[in-house]
């Protein structure tokens, strides 16, 4: 059966460059594309990086019980795990990775035990995480600044993670990272 590698970190934090690394190694990976209410960025496309959907359709599908996990991220804007989405990567005998908060990745650890490694990344420092969202320029510098200011909260769950890797040097951070999911892989 499939395994499941959540990674998750405050905005900023490196994951997603992170997630891509692990996806382009041979460890029989597949990315779990979620859903968002967000617009999507430039070069970002549908079913690709996100399932974009309206705020609407995004409540319609948590009346309608189809999310594993989801959290209102940012205030009015939904990210959510669908379940349809796992079901799918799983039956294909995949193992699953997710970029997801802290919260949600809480929540996929809980449902899924044993079968899943849960991952956190720590950033250097704040200032940091600021260097590299102004430097990454997808987000208003009031985003910048709603999503420093979530970040110390988040930091302080990761004890609540199975692995806290500190992305500071992103050759060493890439190479801890994937020893640590190799390793759960082939247990
Ligand atoms: N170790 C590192 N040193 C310097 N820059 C880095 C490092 N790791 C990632 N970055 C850069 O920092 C920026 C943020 O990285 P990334 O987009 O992967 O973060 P994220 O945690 O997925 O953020 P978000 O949750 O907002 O999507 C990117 O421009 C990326 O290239
Ligand atoms: N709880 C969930 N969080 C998710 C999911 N997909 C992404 N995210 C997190 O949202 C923020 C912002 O992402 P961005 O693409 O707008 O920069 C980031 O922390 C993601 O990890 C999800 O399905 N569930």
């Amino acid at each position: 059966m499939g395994k499941l590698i959540i990674v998750s970190a405050p905005s900023g934090t490196g994951k997603s460059t992170l997630v891509r690394y692990l996806l382009s190694k041979d460890l029989n990976l597949e990315f779990s594309i979620s859903a968002t209410s967000r617009p999507p960025r430039d070069g970002e496309q549908n079913g690709v990086d996100y399932y974009f959907l309206t705020p609407e359709e995004f409540k319609r599908r948590i009346a309608n019980g189809e999310f594993l996990e989801y959290e209102e991220v940012y205030e009015n804007t939904f990210y959510g795990t669908l379940k349809s989405e796992v079901d799918r990567l799983l039956a294909k005998d995949k193992n699953v990775i997710f970029d997801v908060d802290v919260k949600g990745g809480l929540n996929i650890k809980k449902i899924y035990g044993d079968q899943a490694l849960s991952v956190f990344v720590m950033p250097p420092s704040i200032e940091e995480l600021r260097n590299r969202l102004e430097k990454r320029g997808t987000e208003t510098p009031e985003a910048i600044e709603k999503r420093l200011a979530k970040a110390k909260y988040e930091m302080s769950f990761a004890p609540q993670f199975d692995v806290v890797i500190l992305n500071d040097d992103f050759d060493r951070a890439k190479e801890e990272a994937y020893e640590v999911v190799k390793k759960f892989l082939e247990k």
